[in-house]
């Protein structure tokens, strides 16, 4: 029998198109509640590196869409990881799957219920990966969230990886956004 995950989860892909809202271009591809399923997914598409620039790959609990409105995103915020241009090559692959790994194996201890999901951005100007909590206000969560994040990802000092609450990110979209809490 195949290995139940302790949650589901769906993947969402966001390809811009200027004939089309945001929301419009976020696409559900599949959901997935085994380990030997998420496998079959992960190696049927793309890798983020592969993605045309501006695209996305989101991965959330089934039931929570990838975007800030989501009830269960709303009060929350997400850990920022800014790669360099060259971490294409050598990081991006790597940081996305071990992240995927650790939120369908529930790495995070007493605080994997305040996960929701992650986002891969795929970007000219520097790719990121974000992982979203449901509570900014956790102090204890989002930094053990972090922690867990920083070791996993064997992160050093050189990457930075910064907390950012939505409510501040919605309003200065496009611009830097405040980070509460850094690690
Ligand atoms: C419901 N709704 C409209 C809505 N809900 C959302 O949750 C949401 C958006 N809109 N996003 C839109 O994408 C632009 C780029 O953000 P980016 O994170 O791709 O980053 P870049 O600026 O492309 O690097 C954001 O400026 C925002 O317009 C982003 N976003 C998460």
């Amino acid at each position: 029998i195949k290995h139940p995950l302790q949650n589901t989860w769906t993947l969402w892909y966001y390809e811009p198109d200027r004939n089309k809202s945001w929301e419009e271009s976020q696409r559900e591809i599949t959901s997935f509640d085994t380990a030997e399923d998420f496998w079959s997914l992960y190696n049927h598409i793309k890798t983020a590196s592969e993605l045309r620039q501006g695209s996305d790959y989101s991965m959330f609990k089934q039931g929570i869409r990838p975007m800030w409105e989501d009830d269960q995103n709303k009060y929350g915020g997400r850990w920022l990881i800014n790669l360099e241009k060259k971490q294409r090559v050598t990081d991006l692959d790597n940081f996305w799957l071990e992240i995927l790994l650790c939120m369908i194996g529930e790495a995070f201890n007493e605080y994997s219920d305040d996960v929701c999901g992650a986002v891969v951005n795929v970007r000219t100007k520097g790719d990121k990966l974000g992982v979203w909590t449901s509570n900014a206000d956790s102090a204890d969560s989002v930094m053990e969230i972090g922690r867990k994040l920083k070791e996993r990802l064997r992160i050093t000092s050189k990457t930075t990886m910064g907390y950012q609450v939505h409510k501040d990110t919605m309003v200065k979209a496009g611009s830097q956004t405040k980070n509460t809490y850094t690690l």
